[in-house]
């Protein structure tokens, strides 16, 4: 018999809001601690783990970052992430710590549920839900749906009871959360940061703590070891697809991979993606670029129309150096364009 389960923490938040730099920053702190960390991305390029096995922290080692591959994390449960929680359980050496970043477009309570599997259940507990929010998005309306825009969509489709994608997923993984980390409060002002920390308190169940941060940046002390043991509370964690059986699809959502050349200056490249984002909506940009005769691989980054690159590792002899870009958006994106923009052609 085992004397206690391994902890897991979820974390969700929308896409770019900070959750790989959250995560990054717990791993650097992790002290010894052996963590696993489970990825979902929307998205065909896995960036995220790329990013995380980048930075060289020690004892994260390949074996320890997984990548589910399949679509959604909340919509895939039991093709992708059962079988990926079996092959860690059965390790000889379990982790003291499980770590699973969601999709950005992900809703948490899915994937609580499939705590509650026997055979999950009786090793593992969800030791939190939490969810990172971009104050700066958030603050700016991002989340909140336009009432006018609501009321001529819901005449158009009578069946429709709900407010945007975007607001909607807020809301869940709100909902869903036993911690809130306030990100990005570098890029907001005090006013903006309460309009943010009073969006969050409209659906954060009650107790739940928001904690401020930048890049990420929370003492593993405050995120590890909340003991919420999440999957006995699913009840507390109300969901818009409750009645679907926890089922929602991401038709609202579609995504594509761009390939370029190498570029010659990377400025030229985000100032393209700039341009691009500006004109079309996007919501995330992500990837790595190859830079004529340089070793290193550039790794870029767009939320919204912010958008930052930096250099992040050698190219290792087996990849091939090329520049490949993930966009994801709403549905409808003018994908001719937006290659045509990115190539600057
Ligand atoms: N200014 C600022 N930028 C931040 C902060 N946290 C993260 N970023 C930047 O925001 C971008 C997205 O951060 P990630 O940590 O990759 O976000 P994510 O939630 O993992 O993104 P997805 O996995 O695509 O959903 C990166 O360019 C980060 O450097 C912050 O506190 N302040």
């Amino acid at each position: 018999m085992r004397a206690s389960k391994i902890p897991a923490t979820i974390v969700t938040g929308f896409l770019g809001a900070g959750k790989t730099s959250l995560i990054r920053h717990l791993l650097n702190e992790s002290r010894g601690r052996r963590i696993a960390l489970v990825i979902n991305e929307f998205g065909d390029l896995g960036v995220d783990r790329d990013l995380l096995l980048g930075c060289g922290i020690e004892g994260c080692g390949e074996d320890d970052v997984i990548e589910l591959a399949n679509g959604c994390i909340c919509c895939t449960v039991a093709d992708d992430f059962l079988p990926t929680m079996r092959r860690l359980l059965a390790r000889a050496e379990p982790p003291d710590h499980i770590v699973i970043e969601t999709s950005g477009l992900a809703l948490p309570k899915p994937l609580v549920k499939a705590f509650t599997w026997p055979e999950v259940r009786t090793r593992v507990t969800v030791d939190g839900v939490v969810a990172v929010v971009d104050a700066e998005a958030v603050a700016a309306g991002r989340f909140a749906t336009d009432p006018a825009a609501l009321e001529a969509a819901r005449r158009a489709d009578l069946n429709l009871d709900h407010e945007s994608p975007l607001e909607e997923l807020f809301e869940e993984q709100i909902l869903c959360a036993d911690m809130v980390v306030l990100n990005k409060l570098d890029r907001v002002d005090a006013a903006a940061r309460a309009r943010a920390e009073a969006a969050i308190a409209e659906h954060a169940r009650p107790a739940v703590k928001t904690v401020a941060a930048r890049f990420g940046a929370v003492d593993p002390a405050v995120l590890l070891g909340l003991g919420a043991g999440a999957e006995d509370d699913l009840a507390s964690r109300p969901s818009h697809h409750d009645a679907e059986g926890g089922e929602h699809d991401h038709d609202d959502f579609e995504s594509f991979v761009v390939e370029l050349d190498a570029v010659a200056e990377p400025e030229h490249l985000l100032d393209r993606i700039r341009t691009v984002a500006r004109a079309h909506d996007i919501l995330r940009i992500k990837g790595f670029a190859a830079v004529d005769g340089r070793p290193l691989r550039h790794a870029v980054q767009a939320v919204g129309e912010r958008v930052q690159g930096y250099y992040d590792r050698p190219w290792q002899p087996h990849e091939r150096r090329a520049t490949r870009l993930v966009v994801i958006g709403q549905r409808g994106l003018d994908r001719p364009a937006i290659e045509a923009g990115l190539r600057g052609s």
